[in-house]
């Protein structure tokens, strides 16, 4: 479902289609928000968000990125921004590519450890990203002082980096949400 989603967000973002089409599409799209609204959850019982099996957690809002190494040090994987991501001229958004780092490196600073939220997050616009092309994530658990967790980020275009990030992540205390 959400795989599928991706790709209508993809295609429409795409797409200049007639107004027929267009009619036809949001008809479409309302019957399907029609059939999903009686089996609506409370967040606890959401696949969305909560599928760490799949890119992005199953969010369709955060870009896929596809984990393949992921220890309590570091995270390597990829992705590839689709069109639905794009800015400007072939490059990402530049408020997309914060989404992938918070993720990455969210999920990194979560792993193995108490909770933690982010507190802030650095992001470095090195070159454009390019839509479409299929990227490196890399994270790394940098350091720790008491509640507050460092960690570094970098996204990669062949050997080119294209954005680097610093994150500080906050050890949550007991009762905050
Ligand atoms: C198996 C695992 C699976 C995991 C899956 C999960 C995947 C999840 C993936 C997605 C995950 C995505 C995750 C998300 O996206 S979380 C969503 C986005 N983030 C938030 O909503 C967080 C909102 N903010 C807060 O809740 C609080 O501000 C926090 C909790 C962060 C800190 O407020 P708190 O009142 O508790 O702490 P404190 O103020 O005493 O500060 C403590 C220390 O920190 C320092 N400090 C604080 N802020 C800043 C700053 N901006 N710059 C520099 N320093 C800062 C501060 O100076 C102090 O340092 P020191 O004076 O002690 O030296």
């Amino acid at each position: 479902m959400i795989e599928a989603l991706r790709l209508l967000q993809a295609r429409m973002t795409g797409a200049g289609p007639p107004p027929e089409t267009v009619t036809e599409t949001a008809e479409t799209l309302e019957k399907l928000a029609a059939a999903l609204e009686p089996f609506t959850v409370p967040e606890a019982a959401q696949i969305v968000g909560h599928r760490t099996d799949l890119p992005g957690r199953g969010q369709a809002m955060a870009p896929p990125v596809h984990i393949e190494e992921w220890d309590e040090e570091h995270v390597l994987g990829h992705v590839t921004f689709s069109r639905f991501y794009l800015g400007g001229n072939g490059a990402v958004h530049g408020g997309a590519i914060p989404l992938a780092f918070d993720e990455v490196m969210g999920r990194l600073a979560n792993t193995g450890r108490p909770r933690a939220r982010t507190a802030y997050l650095h992001v470095n616009y090195r070159k454009i990203t390019p839509v479409g092309s299929r990227l490196r994530v890399e994270a790394r658990f940098e350091r720790e002082e008491g509640r507050k967790r460092i960690l570094a980020g970098a996204l990669v275009d062949g050997e080119t980096v294209v954005a680097d990030a610093e994150g500080l992540f906050v050890t949550l205390k007991p009762g905050q949400p």
